[in-house]
């Protein structure tokens, strides 16, 4: 861990079921690679994944299993360790690279902005050659113009221990806001190419499927469909993202698929026991498989009850050096300069919206009708709408320092508007973005407006749960008891995960609280008359907004065009709320 991170106190712990074959998965790590600073229960970092996946290695050898490590993309933008570097990514794509990972693919997050794409083809790729797949995407050459794969479409292997026949592909969802130096092909066409029906051709024993993909959308289900059509009765296992939650999906009793939460907080767990090994000829054999998954919290503690060993035994020599280069490119970036001090915790989606400890409160409230202006329409009333999917993160009380303004919005979009519309049609655009529906095409669903956990409709993340209270805080106001006996443990609060395969996926045992609702979209209303409506407004939106704001004014009644969008403030959000930190937290802790 960092110095300076919390310690973990002990929960009860579930164990890791071992099979075959076994995985460790990470996804949507969004540069959190320094492990959280505020929060004990996931406070381990990059350099202790290291240590902890090197005793599993060994372990799984001594077993004479296999073990293999994943890691399904958004691995970019959301920390200050990635994004408040010049270039972004100056010290992050080093450390990553650190982790031996044996599949891994991209997420929509390394495809947003063509530096970005560039960066992931010229250093990421590279740095894992043999085992980066990209089944769906291609890369623009900026030098000649040609489309050419992001990566290989497919690998072949065979593994270390059990010799089982393994072929692995690697998506991206059907992604459309994509850099032009980028081409996502949908996964439905992709599945009708040449390779494909080869690939699916090849009789391993194991298909891995990774993507970038929430598991609840239409393209594992559509990758699934054609491998199994094809191959009745071969293992399938399907590792995914996106969603930002932790989440295990049934496909059929060969077929499973894990995706393991964000923002580094969660190690995946997967095992698959009853494989068969197929002689050459053999045809596809019916075959008893389980699948068994576990959600590790990522901390210390936890890494050191699975790996069986303790504080002196656990870092490795690789891993101590990785834990050291984070915390020296910490120190480079300046990450825990503070620029004030929050006087209370605000949330996401931990609290109700609105109310007095929601971030989107704070920022409709106070700091958007104190930053969002321009001087010299200054006077005219003006309507500023941001998307709560631009907010990533909560604030705690304490210290707000140079790394938590990218940890709550770390995206370079900025402020436009259009000038001059009448109220009566500005006014309607908030209820459509809420509401969504037909007004918008079906690549432009609203539920993208609002934070991943919400992506699937029907998919309450109070089914996630978090504590109420920052954790940092509970560790250190209450001891653990041990589950034993007649007394009810203290339980630290923490994901409580409901899956198909049950309520006991998560590695401790934690206590549940309530997430609520957001909305896509939230408005702040500036320099209104005193009284009645103004007659026009400047309508202001952050630019991501951009596509959703042109259809709801149509259909409000205002035929304008991207043509009428000119740039309001040339500042992003994260500017402007460190900015509105420096201004009014200013007073030390
Ligand atoms: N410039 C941007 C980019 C993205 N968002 C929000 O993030 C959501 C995607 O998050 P994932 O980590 O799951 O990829 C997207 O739907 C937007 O809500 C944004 O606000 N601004």
């Amino acid at each position: 861990a960092q110095p300076g991170a919390p310690a973990p106190v002990a929960a009860p712990m579930r164990e890791l079921d071992w099979g075959q074959i076994n995985f460790l998965h990470t996804t949507d790590t969004h540069g959190w690679l320094g492990g959280h600073l505020q929060e004990a229960q996931y406070s381990a970092d990059w350099g202790d994944y290291i240590s902890f996946t090197e005793h599993m290695r060994r372990k799984a050898d001594e077993k004479g299993v296999d073990l293999l490590v994943i890691d399904t993309g958004d691995r970019v933008e959301g920390n200050g360790l990635y994004d408040s570097s010049d270039p972004k990514g100056k010290y992050t794509y080093d450390i990553f690279r650190e982790q031996s990972i044996d599949a891994l693919c991209t997420g929509n997050h390394e495809l947003y902005l063509a530096d970005t794409v560039a960066r992931e083809h010229s250093i990421t790729v590279p740095n894992f050659k043999k085992n980066y797949i990209a089944s769906n995407l291609d890369y623009i050459e900026p030098e000649t113009g040609n489309q050419i794969p992001q990566a290989q479409r497919y690998t072949k292997f065979k593994t270390k221990n059990q010799g089982y026949n393994v072929v692995a592909l690697g998506f991206i969802f059907d992604f459309d806001r994509n850099a032009n130096n980028s081409v996502v092909q949908l996964v439905e066409d992709t599945l009708k190419e040449e390779w494909f029906q080869k690939a699916i051709r090849e009789k391993p024993d194991l298909f891995l499927v990774i993507g970038h993909v929430g598991l609840r959308m239409k393209e594992f289900e559509q990758i699934f469909k054609v491998i199994r059509d094809e191959n009745w009765y071969t293992p399938i296992a399907f590792f995914g993202g996106h969603a930002h939650v932790r989440d295990t999906r049934k496909f059929d009793d060969q077929a499973f698929a894990i995706a393991s939460g964000r923002y580094f907080e969660t190690i995946g767990w997967m095992s698959i026991d009853g494989i068969k090994k197929k002689n050459k000829g053999d045809v596809s054999a019916e075959a008893s498989v389980s699948f068994k998954r576990r959600y590790i919290d990522n901390n210390l503690l936890g890494l050191y009850h699975h790996s069986g060993l303790n504080e002196t035994t656990f870092p490795t020599e690789h891993g101590r050096n990785v834990t050291k280069m984070i915390a020296k490119a910490r120190n480079a970036l300046d990450l825990d300069y503070t620029y004030g001090c929050a006087p209370q915790d605000l949330w996401v989606n931990r609290a109700e919206y609105p109310s007095n400890t929601s971030i989107f409160t704070w920022l409709e409230k106070e700091v958007i009708p104190q930053s969002i202006v321009r001087e010299e329409r200054a006077n005219q009333s003006r309507m500023a709408i941001l998307n709560t999917g631009a907010i990533r993160f909560d604030i705690f009380a304490g210290a707000f320092t140079k790394d938590s303004t990218f940890l709550i919005s770390p995206f370079t979009s900025k402020f436009n508007y259009i000038p001059d519309v009448p109220f009566a049609v500005a006014s309607k655009v908030l209820q459509l973005l809420n509401s969504g529906g037909p007004v918008f095409s079906s690549s432009l669903d609203a539920k993208y407006l609002t934070i991943p956990e919400q992506f699937v409709p029907g998919f309450s993340p109070s089914e996630r749960s978090v504590t109420e209270e920052p954790l940092v805080r509970i560790l250190e106001s209450e001891s653990q008891k041990p589950l034993s006996g007649e007394q009810e443990p203290d339980l630290v609060g923490g994901y409580t995960t409901k899956d198909d395969l049950g309520e006991d996926g998560d590695d401790a045992i934690h206590s549940p609280i309530k997430f609520y609702q957001v909305p896509n979209c939230v408005e702040s209303r500036i320099a209104f008359p005193e009284e009645g409506d103004p007659e026009t407004v400047d309508l202001i939106f952050i630019d991501y907004v951009q596509p959703w704001i042109i259809p709801a004014l149509k259909f409000s009644g205002g035929d304008y065009s991207n043509d009428d969008v000119e740039v309001y403030v040339d500042r992003t959000l994260t500017d402007v709320i460190e900015a509105w930190v420096k201004e009014n937290w200013s007073e030390n802790c």
